[in-house]
């Protein structure tokens, strides 16, 4: 279900520029299908938010995207190209819920997981890696921290170091899965201000997030889901009310701040 907005969207990017494009992707657990022929063409050095309720599929689409989960039938491209040739370019930070937190590993041994291109198959970890992970770490505000245990940190600092971990890797397009989620507004505004400068470096970002009233601040773009894509396109035209009664099933009961009408 594609929405008309799609139409006016001023400037249709590129296959080959796309950071990642979806054609007709479906994926299905068992019988049951999470996201159906999904067609999207993320645009280039922007901060797109994936929207949705609950079960959505948001997640899915996202690990699709990655090659977690193999899709029923369609396409994922990078740059034009196969997601296989592609992936390295691409950094994840999952859901938090998601990750085993008991895990014992320090902090600092998390964000050098992002520097596995560079330490190669022995994985030595030279004075120069640990300098890279340290100053990921100061981007995000975490840098006391590195020979912490991970399962010792708040969910807003864990958040932070799997940011940083994501940022070690160098990637050109970052893949988060609500970044935002339970953290503060300290931890928030430190986690967009990583966002927006990785975005004027020339990076994509693409988010599932779920605070409706921060989508047309922090966002420039939205891909509006559920288990269909509903509308996709520049916040301003596709973030209307009518919109989002569609994505939601009419469970919205008010108006948003804004969201057009
Ligand atoms: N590993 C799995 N096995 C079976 N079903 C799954 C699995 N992962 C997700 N699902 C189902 O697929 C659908 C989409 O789930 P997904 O996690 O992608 O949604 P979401 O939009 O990210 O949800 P939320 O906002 O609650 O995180 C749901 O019905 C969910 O129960």
């Amino acid at each position: 279900m594609l929405d008309a907005t799609q139409a006016i969207d001023p400037e249709p990017v590129d296959l080959a520029d796309s950071p990642l494009a979806l054609r007709g992707l479906t994926v299905a657990y068992g019988d049951s299908p999470a996201i159906e022929a999904v067609d999207a063409t993320f645009q280039p050095g922007q901060m797109t938010a994936i929207i949705g309720p609950n079960g959505a599929g948001k997640s899915t689409l996202l690990k699709s995207a990655l090659g977690i989960v193999r899709p029923v039938s369609g396409r994922v491209t990078c740059w034009g190209r196969p997601l296989s040739r592609q992936r390295y370019r691409i950094a994840y930070v999952p859901q938090r819920a998601s990750v085993d937190w008991d895990f014992p590993t320090r902090v600092l041994d998390v964000v050098l997981m992002g520097l596995y291109r560079q330490l190669g198959l022995l994985g030595r970890v030279r004075a120069r890696h640990r300098d890279a992970a340290m100053a990921c770490l100061s981007r995000v505000g975490m840098e006391g921290f590195a020979t912490r245990q991970i399962g010792q940190l708040s969910g807003g600092q864990q958040q932070r170091v799997f940011l940083a971990r994501a940022l070690a890797q160098g990637a050109d397009l970052y893949l988060l899965d609500e970044p935002l989620a339970g953290v503060d507004a300290a931890t928030e505004k430190a986690i967009i201000d990583v966002l927006k400068s990785l975005k004027s470096e020339g990076r994509s970002i693409v988010a599932v997030h779920h605070d409706l009233s921060t989508v047309s601040t922090y966002f420039e773009r939205v891909l509006l889901l559920n288990r269909h894509q509903i509308a996709e396109g520049p916040v301003l035209t596709t973030f209307t009310n009518a919109n989002l009664h569609i994505t939601y099933g009419g469970r919205l009961a008010a108006t948003l701040p804004g969201a057009g009408s």
